[in-house]
């Protein structure tokens, strides 16, 4: 029995190896179909070492785990796995799952037993984008994974918090970053209530993203509940990304006292209620009412960070939410 496993494997990064590491644990024999230095010519954006120095690497790696293999020439997309019969599974990334469901259609046209799929999930690079060997030959990130050149986040806000937190988030999760604030954008109203948040998030997420590789929007809005009469005040994080696709999150939300209610729905902001009622400006660029409300147990810039680590958390795992692909 054999698992077969195709690609150029330029660079042979953490993508590549969880690709062979997973044919090398298919309990079966693997052929690995190696593409010429012709299709890498022909048909990659980048150049790389030759076939003898990408097949070398290969074996290197497939000779730690003690299986047969061969390493094999490929200069089409899919070589002869339409037509041999000895093979019985292949190894796929989600950019290439749909390439071997059209060669099992094709070995069922002509009477072939179709091949087990084993997928390998996107393994992602440290800015949540998958490993390329494009995005390496850019220098954008490393074989590991890692940021080589900065990260391009891009928040619309007037708030330096936000900026703050939005940028040490993004250096704890990314490294290298540069943070870009965006202050053209519409504010819509100034205190959001309800799903209009969810919106003035979105289009402030947009308006951020420019050229850049994210952009960020994060507005702090007023839900009402109708089962407890209350109204919660719960900051909404849009998070839209260079290929256009766009997450959500949302922070824990706590009430609203009733004072600063009223005055919102006569048209005031929370800072705006609070400076009437407390005498105190701006609270909403340092500790936020939470922090006066809650005696400094809870600050806006933790609600911040929580409504962007959750707006994040779709692109953790970014198949499970039905991301397929990463090309515009
Ligand atoms: O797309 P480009 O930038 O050309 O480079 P690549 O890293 O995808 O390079 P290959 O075409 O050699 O990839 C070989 C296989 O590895 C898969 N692969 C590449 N990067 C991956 C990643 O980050 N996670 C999972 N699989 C990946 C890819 O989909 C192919 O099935
Ligand atoms: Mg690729």
């Amino acid at each position: 029995m054999i698992t077969i496993v195709g690609g150029t494997f330029a660079y042979m990064h953490r993508g590549h190896r969880a690709m062979l590491r997973a044919a090398a644990e298919s309990g079966n024999e693997v052929i690995v179909g190696l593409t010429t230095d012709r299709y890498l010519r022909e048909h990659k954006a980048y150049s790389g070492p030759n076939y003898e120095e990408r097949k070398r690497r290969i074996e290197e790696f497939l000779s730690t785990f003690g299986i047969r293999f061969t390493v094999q020439p490929l200069d089409t997309q899919t070589g002869n796995s339409e037509t041999s019969e000895q093979y019985s599974a292949i190894v796929v990334s989600p950019e290439t799952q749909e390439r071997a469901m059209a060669i099992n259609k094709n070995r069922e046209r002509a009477g072939l037993r179709p091949l087990r799929i084993i997928k390998v999930p996107y393994i992602l690079a440290s800015d949540l984008f998958p490993i390329s060997s494009t995005r390496i030959y850019m220098g954008e990130i490393d074989t590991e994974g890692r940021r080589v050149s900065p990260l391009r986040v891009g928040i619309s806000t007037g708030n330096a918090l936000k900026e703050q937190v939005t940028k040490a988030f993004f250096e704890r999760m990314a490294g290298n970053v540069q943070v870009f604030r965006n202050t053209e954008y519409s504010t819509g109203s100034q205190q959001p209530m309800g799903e209009d948040t969810v919106a003035f998030a979105r289009d402030r997420a947009f308006a951020a993203l420019r050229s850049l590789d994210y952009g960020i929007g994060i507005e702090s809005g007023c839900f009402w509940s109708p089962l407890t009469g209350k109204v919660f005040d719960v900051h909404v994080c849009a998070v839209v990304d260079r290929y256009g696709y766009i997450t959500y999150g949302m922070s824990s939300g706590f009430e609203v006292p009733e004072p600063i209610v009223e005055r919102i729905k006569r048209g005031q902001t929370t800072s705006q209620a609070y400076f009437e009622l407390t005498g105190e400006e701006n609270i909403g660029n340092s500790e936020g009412i939470v922090g006066r409300l809650s005696r400094s147990s809870v600050t806006r810039a933790s609600l911040i960070e929580e409504s962007l680590r959750n707006a994040l958390i779709p692109r953790m795992d970014p198949e499970f939410y039905g991301r397929r692909r990463f090309a515009t």
